[in-house]
C-alpha cells in the first residue's frame, strides 16, 4: 500500500471514528479541533470560551455589535487602530532629484538613482535550475520508501484549554497593515534628544553609500517661523482649524518652542503666520501648484508625523482568542491553521506572531521561513512566496524531479533544512497537489517520516475568499484537500470576532453571503445599497472590479477627464532575476512601475505612515512641490529680524523650482480629520529568509483609487466600496469585495443578485467541518459570549466532538493519493503563483 493510500485509510478510519460526533459538531461554531481524537478537549475549548465571556469586556474589543458608524465622521473601527511603530513614518525624505520639474509639460520623474544594489542583493533565484548545474547531488535519488506518515498520534497535544491564557494585556502588535519593513528594527540613526526638533531624515538607499546624506541638515522650518510663532501663541483654543481635527496632547505645559507646541497651538502659530503672508490675495497659490494653505497645512502634519514617531506607540491588543491562536503556536510549537471572516484580524495576528517567532529564532532567523501563496500577500507580511522559498520553481515537475532540483540549488535546501517554523498566508490560493508535493519533499530532503518533515506549519487564510487559480480549466483543489492537510496540522481554529464591521446588522449580512445562505431580508439589505454615494470631502467611492484591465481603464478615463498634464513617476526597481520571474514579481507590486497623477487626482495610500493615515487611506492631490518647500534649514538660524525671514522662506518655495516636484495630497485619515502629506518615495523589499534581498521597488506610496482591483483589494480595510455585481465572475469574489467595507454607509452595491454570491461547496463542506453552516448563520458573527451562552444547552455526550480532525468529514470521499503527471502547461497560471 502506499502511503498516501495509508494516508487517507488513516484519515478514512478516523472519519469512521469521528462520524458519530458529527451532529454535535455542527452545534458548534468555530471549535478547535484537532487530529488528536482526545474526547476531554471538547469541554476545555467550552470552558475556556466560557472562561473567556466571564472576563470583562477588556478595552480592545469593538463596542461589538453596538453602534454603527459613519464613514463620514470615520468613527470606524479604525479609530482605535493604533500607531504603526514605524520607523520611517515620519520620513518625508526622497532619494530623487531630477531638475526641470518646474516646466509647464508632461514630466516623468524616473525614481532612481545611481546607487548600486545593497550589499546584500543576491543574484540567486531558485527558479533556474540550470544555474546550479554543477552541483553534487546530480545522482541522488529520493529514497523509495520513507517511514509511514504517523496516524493521528495519540499524542499528549495540548489542548486549547490546557494553555494559560495569556494574561498580559502587553500584547503588542504592529499596525496590521504595515509594510514589512515598518517591523524591521530602525536603521541606525541617532536617538533624538529631549530637546531634539525632529528626527533625522532617513534615505534608505544613500544611507548605504552616502552617510553623509544622512546628515543633511533637520527638515525644520525656518528658524524665522520658530521664534515668531513660538512668541505670539497666547491662547491655543483662540485658533481657526479650518476644518481639520487635531487631538491636543494631555495637559502639556505650555510651549516656549515651535518644535514644543501642541499642535493646537501649531495650528494657530501657522494662521498667524499665514495672515501675515497671504495680504491681501490670501490663499492664492504662491507656486503654480501649491497654496499656501498646502505648504502650511504640510507642515503641519510633518510636525505631526514627527512627533507621533517620538510618541510612545500605541499598539493593538489582542483578542482572548487571538492570544489563544499565538500561545499555540508560539509556546507550545503546534502547527496551526487559524481561519475566519474577513475582518477577524487573521493578518493582525499572523504579524503579531510573526514578531514574535522572530524574537524567539533570533539568534538564528532562518529557523524562520514566512511565506505567502502569492507575491502580493508575501509583500503585505515581509515574506517570500512558497515557490520561492521552496526553491521548486514552477512546481510542476513530479517530487522526485522536484528534490533533485531542490538539491541541486544549495540555498533552497538549506532553507528546507533549517527551517523549524513555516508560515504560510493567504493559504486559500494555494493548490492541494502543491500542498501535497511539499509536503513530501520536506520528508525527503529532511529525511524525516512526518509531514513537511516535522516543521511547523502557521497557516492562515479564509478559504471563502479568492480560490486558487484553476488549472488548465479544471476545477479547484483546495490545500484542505491535501491527502496530507489534516497530518499537517495540529489545531485548526476559527476566530469569530469581527472587527472590521462594528455593525452587527452589516457583519450578520457579511457572514450570510460568506456561507452562500443569503435570507430575503439580507437581499434586501444589499439591494437597498445601490444608491449613489456623494461626501462632503470630495473623496469619491473607490469601485473594485475582477480584472486589472477594468481597473486601468476605469482610471485613466477618470484621470484624463482632469485639466492639465501628467507628472509622471516611474519606480526604480532592482532585482538580478530572470526576467520573466522579475517582471510578474514586479508587476503584482501594489506599487505601480509608472504613476501618472494630475491635481484633483483620487489616491490611495499604500503605506503606513503613522496612526492615522494608513495604507487604503484615501486622499486627493491638491498640488505639487518640492520637499525643500516643506523645511528649509537656510542658514537663517542667527538673524534677528524674523519678518525678513519669513520674506526669505518665501522666495526660497519661488527658487526651488529646480528640485522634483511630489505630490501634495489631502488625505481622508481613519480619524475622521483631513490630513495634508507631501508624498515622497518609498521601498518595497522582496526578501529570502536570510535575508537578502531578491527585489527591491522605489516609488511613490501612491496608487490611483478611483478603482481597485478585488484582488489587490483583498486584505484591506476600505471606507468607501463600490461594488457591481453584474461584473463578478468568480467565487469568493463578491464577499471578499463587499467584505473590505467598513460599514453600510461607506458601501455602495450595484446588481445585488443573490445567485452572483457563490460560495464553492467544498468549501462549504470543509467549514461544515468545522462548524454547522446553519447554526453559523443563525449566529451569524459569533462572539466568546455565544459560546457562553450556549454551553448550558450543549449536552455534555457532545463535547468531543470538538476533537475531530478539521478536513476528515469533507475530504474523505474526495481525498485521494496525489497525481503527479504532468500538469497542464500553463505557464501563465503557473506563474500567478509569483503573484
Ligand atoms: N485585536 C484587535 N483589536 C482591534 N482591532 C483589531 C484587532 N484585530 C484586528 N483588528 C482590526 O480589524 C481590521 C481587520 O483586521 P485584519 O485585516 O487583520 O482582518 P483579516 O481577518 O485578515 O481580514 P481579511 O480576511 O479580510 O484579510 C483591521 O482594521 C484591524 O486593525
Amino acid at each position: 500500500m502506499g502511503m498516501f493510500e495509508r494516508a487517507t485509510a488513516a484519515a478514512a478510519n478516523q472519519q469512521s471514528q469521528n462520524s458519530s460526533r458529527n451532529a454535535s459538531l455542527k452545534k458548534q461554531l468555530f471549535p478547535s479541533s484537532s487530529p488528536n481524537p482526545v474526547s476531554t478537549s471538547t469541554a476545555k475549548v467550552d470552558e475556556m470560551f466560557l472562561r473567556a465571556s466571564q472576563q470583562p469586556p477588556s478595552a480592545h474589543r469593538p463596542s461589538q455589535f453596538s453602534s454603527t458608524t459613519n464613514p463620514l465622521n470615520s468613527q470606524s473601527s479604525n479609530i482605535s487602530r493604533p500607531p504603526v511603530t514605524n520607523p520611517k513614518s515620519n520620513t518625508l525624505s526622497s532619494i530623487c532629484s531630477t531638475n526641470g520639474s518646474f516646466a509647464d509639460k508632461v514630466e516623468v520623474i524616473h525614481i532612481a538613482d545611481d546607487t548600486p544594489p545593497p550589499q546584500n542583493f543576491t543574484n540567486e533565484w531558485d527558479l533556474d535550475e540550470d544555474d546550479f548545474s554543477d552541483e553534487i547531488d546530480l545522482d541522488w535519488e529520493a529514497p523509495s520508501a520513507l517511514p509511514e506518515i504517523p496516524r493521528a498520534p495519540p499524542k499528549s497535544t495540548p489542548q486549547i484549554s490546557d494553555l494559560p491564557i495569556p494574561t498580559s494585556e502587553a500584547t503588542l502588535t504592529s499596525w496590521p497593515d504595515s509594510s514589512p519593513s515598518h517591523f524591521a528594527p530602525p536603521r541606525a540613526r541617532a536617538q533624538p534628544a529631549p530637546q531634539a526638533p525632529a528626527p533625522k531624515r532617513e534615505y534608505p538607499y544613500h544611507a548605504q553609500q552616502a552617510p553623509e546624506v544622512v546628515k543633511k541638515p533637520k527638515r525644520e522650518l525656518p528658524p524665522a517661523w520658530k521664534k515668531e510663532q513660538a512668541i505670539t501663541i497666547e491662547d491655543e483654543e483662540a485658533h481657526d482649524h479650518r476644518g481639520i481635527s487635531e487631538a491636543t496632547p494631555d495637559a502639556k505645559p505650555k510651549a516656549t518652542s515651535f518644535w514644543d507646541a501642541t499642535a493646537s497651538a501649531v495650528k494657530a502659530q501657522k494662521k498667524q503666520l499665514k495672515t501675515q503672508q497671504k495680504g491681501p490675495g490670501g490663499g492664492k497659490p504662491v507656486t503654480d501648484d501649491v497654496s499656501w494653505d498646502d505648504v502650511h497645512d504640510a507642515v503641519d502634519q510633518h510636525v505631526k508625523a514627527s512627533k507621533s514617531s517620538n510618541a510612545k506607540a500605541a499598539a493593538i491588543q489582542l483578542s482572548q482568542e487571538q492570544r489563544h491562536v499565538k500561545n499555540l503556536v508560539v509556546e507550545k510549537g503546534q502547527s496551526v491553521f487559524f481561519t475566519g471572516p474577513a475582518g477577524t484580524g487573521k493578518s493582525v495576528l499572523m504579524r503579531s506572531i510573526i514578531t514574535d517567532l522572530k524574537k524567539k529564532y533570533a539568534r538564528d532567523p532562518e529557523k524562520l521561513a514566512v511565506t505567502a501563496s502569492t507575491g502580493l500577500a508575501a509583500c503585505n507580511i515581509g515574506g517570500i512566496t512558497l515557490h520561492s522559498f521552496s526553491g521548486i520553481g514552477l512546481g510542476k515537475e513530479d517530487v522526485n524531479t522536484l528534490v533533485k532540483k531542490i538539491r541541486r540549488n544549495p540555498k533552497a535546501k538549506n532553507r528546507w533544512i533549517k527551517t523549524k517554523t513555516l508560515i504560510i498566508d493567504e493559504i486559500s490560493m494555494v493548490d492541494s497537489d502543491l500542498f501535497d508535493k511539499l509536503s513530501q519533499i520536506g520528508r525527503i530532503l529532511r529525511n524525516n517520516g512526518r509531514p513537511w518533515g516535522g516543521i511547523q506549519l502557521v497557516i492562515t487564510g479564509d478559504f471563502f475568499q479568492l480560490p486558487p487559480v484553476p488549472e488548465g480549466g479544471r476545477e479547484h483543489r483546495f490545500a484542505f484537500d491535501a491527502a496530507t492537510w489534516s497530518l499537517s496540522i495540529d489545531h485548526t481554529i476559527g476566530l469569530t470576532e469581527v472587527f472590521r464591521q462594528r455593525d452587527p446588522g452589516f457583519a450578520e449580512m457579511l457572514n450570510e453571503m460568506r456561507l452562500g445562505k443569503i435570507s430575503d431580508k439580507t437581499v434586501k439589505n444589499f439591494q437597498a445599497l445601490k444608491r449613489p454615494l456623494t461626501f462632503s470631502d470630495g473623496i469619491q467611492v473607490t469601485e473594485l472590479f475582477p480584472t486589472r484591465s477594468e481597473v486601468e481603464r476605469s482610471n485613466k478615463a477618470r484621470l484624463d477627464s482632469l485639466k492639465g498634464s501628467p507628472h509622471t513617476f516611474q519606480a526604480a526597481d532592482q532585482s538580478t532575476l530572470p526576467e520573466n520571474v522579475r517582471e510578474k514579481l514586479f508587476s503584482n507590486m501594489m506599487a505601480p512601475p509608472t504613476l501618472d497623477l494630475k491635481k484633483g487626482a483620487q489616491v490611495m495610500l499604500i503605506k503606513n505612515m503613522d496612526e492615522t493615515l494608513v495604507n487604503g487611506s484615501l486622499g486627493t492631490v491638491e498640488g505639487f512641490a518640492t520637499e525643500d518647500q516643506f523645511g528649509i534649514d537656510n542658514g537663517l538660524e542667527d538673524e534677528s529680524d524674523t519678518k525678513k525671514r519669513v520674506r526669505a522662506f518665501t522666495s526660497a518655495l519661488e527658487n526651488n523650482k529646480n528640485a522634483v516636484k511630489y505630490p501634495v495630497v489631502r488625505f481622508h485619515a481613519v480619524d475622521g480629520s483631513q490630513r495634508v502629506l507631501l508624498c515622497v518615495p518609498e521601498e518595497w523589499k522582496v526578501e529570502l529568509p536570510n535575508g537578502e534581498v531578491q527585489a527591491s521597488r522605489k516609488q511613490l506610496p501612491l496608487i490611483l483609487a478611483w478603482a481597485l482591483s478585488i484582488h489587490k483589494a483583498q486584505g484591506q480595510t476600505m471606507e468607501r466600496v463600490k461594488v457591481d455585481l453584474n461584473k463578478i465572475f468568480e467565487k469568493g469574489q463578491a464577499y471578499v469585495a463587499l467584505s473590505r467595507a467598513t460599514t453600510q454607509e461607506g458601501l455602495q452595491v450595484l446588481n445585488f443578485n443573490k445567485t452572483k454570491v457563490m460560495a464553492h461547496p467544498r468549501v462549504i463542506n470543509f467549514y461544515n467541518s468545522l462548524y454547522g453552516a446553519d447554526v453559523a448563520v443563525k449566529k451569524k458573527t459569533g462572539t466568546l459570549d455565544d459560546f457562553a451562552y450556549q454551553k448550558p444547552a450543549v449536552a455534555a455526550p457532545a463535547k468531543p466532538a470538538l476533537a475531530k480532525p478539521a478536513a476528515a468529514p469533507a475530504a474523505t470521499t474526495q481525498r485521494r493519493a496525489p497525481v503527479y503527471d504532468d500538469l497542464d502547461a500553463d505557464e501563465e497560471e503557473a506563474m500567478a503563483s509569483f503573484g
